[in-house]
């Protein structure tokens, strides 16, 4: 099985399971700088990054938007001055799919190529 931040997701539907309680702590050992968040009874998983400004912040945000589309999958981005907070879950399933997992790998692989990360 490849790595998550190698991995695709797949097609998003209703009937998916989510991830189950045995799987959980060994998805959440491999993106170990996510946080899990619960907002309205939906798990989500959710880390801020920090740049050097708004530009910066800006152009990060819009990368994780291009695998986003590629994925079809899209996250929560909220894009400040200086930081973008990014929550992944899977609305159809209104919880955690391997595929919030494997798209919050693939945004630290974006991260890592990103200018002006503070
Ligand atoms: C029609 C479209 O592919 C679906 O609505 C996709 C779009 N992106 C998605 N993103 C996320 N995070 N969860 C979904 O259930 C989802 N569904």
């Amino acid at each position: 099985m490849s790595t998550l931040n190698q991995a695709h997701c797949e097609a998003c539907r209703a009937d998916a399971p989510q991830v189950s309680d045995e799987e959980l702590p060994i998805l959440i050992k491999q993106i170990p700088d996510w946080n899990i968040e619960v907002r309205d009874s939906i798990m989500q998983l959710e880390k801020v990054f920090l740049f050097k400004n708004f530009k910066h912040a800006l152009a990060f945000t819009n990368a994780v938007g291009e695998i986003s589309e590629a994925e079809g999958h899209h996250p929560g981005l909220l894009t400040e001055w200086g930081k973008v907070t990014v929550t992944w879950w899977s609305h159809s399933i209104k919880g955690l799919h391997r595929n919030d997992f494997i798209m919050a790998a693939r945004t630290d692989e974006v991260a890592k190529d990103a200018e002006g990360r503070k």
